[in-house]
């Protein structure tokens, strides 16, 4: 059965052409990691093709430095008619042992479309533990206080 997958997580090293000139992962760099999680979690989900539609609330917590191995942890913890509410986590640390120390965490929101290009319909999430059931909400509390930055954001805005 393809879908319905609702966590991965991406691991891999830091390498040097991922590095600034301070010698710490590019918070670019960071970012495309993030996507690239994201994608596979939505995928995972839905079964269908997914293209982000917002990211947000990243917050760079630590620096990564060369070498270090990255684990980008990302789950579903909402999901509506044709969108999946995605949380990530950037964790990193030294090979050599299994301590890892959070680096970056964000929301990223990624739709699923079908061949046309258009929005199509994924699979519900529902959440069963207090915890997801907590995450779930705080999800819907975002997509309340996003409204209004998107109407804070309008002034910036110039087509
Ligand atoms: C592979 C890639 O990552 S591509 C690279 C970056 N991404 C892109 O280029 C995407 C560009 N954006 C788009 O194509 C469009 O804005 C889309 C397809 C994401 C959404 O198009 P819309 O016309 O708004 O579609 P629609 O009104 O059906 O909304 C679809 C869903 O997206 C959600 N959505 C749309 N825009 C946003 C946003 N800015 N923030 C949060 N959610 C959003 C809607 O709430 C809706 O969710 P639901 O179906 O679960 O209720």
């Amino acid at each position: 059965m393809s879908g319905k997958e609702r966590q991965l997580t991406l691991r891999f090293l830091a390498e040097p052409a991922d590095v600034n000139f301070g010698g710490k992962v590019h918070g670019g760099a960071v970012m495309k990691w993030i996507d690239l999680a994201a994608y596979a979690c939505a995928a995972g989900w839905s079964g269908k093709y997914c293209i982000t539609a917002y990211a947000g609330g990243i917050r760079f917590v630590k620096p990564i430095h060369v070498g270090s191995i990255v684990e980008v942890a990302a789950k579903v913890i909402y999901t509506g008619r044709s969108s999946m509410h995605i949380a990530l986590d950037v964790r990193a640390g030294d090979p050599k042992n299994t301590k890892r120390y959070l680096t970056t965490h964000c929301i990223v929101i990624m739709v699923a479309v079908d061949d046309q290009g258009q929005t199509t319909d994924v699979p519900e999430w529902v959440p069963e533990t207090p915890e997801d059931i907590e995450l779930r909400d705080s999800a819907i509390r975002l997509m309340d206080m996003r409204k209004k930055i998107g109407e804070e954001m309008e002034a910036h805005i110039q087509s």
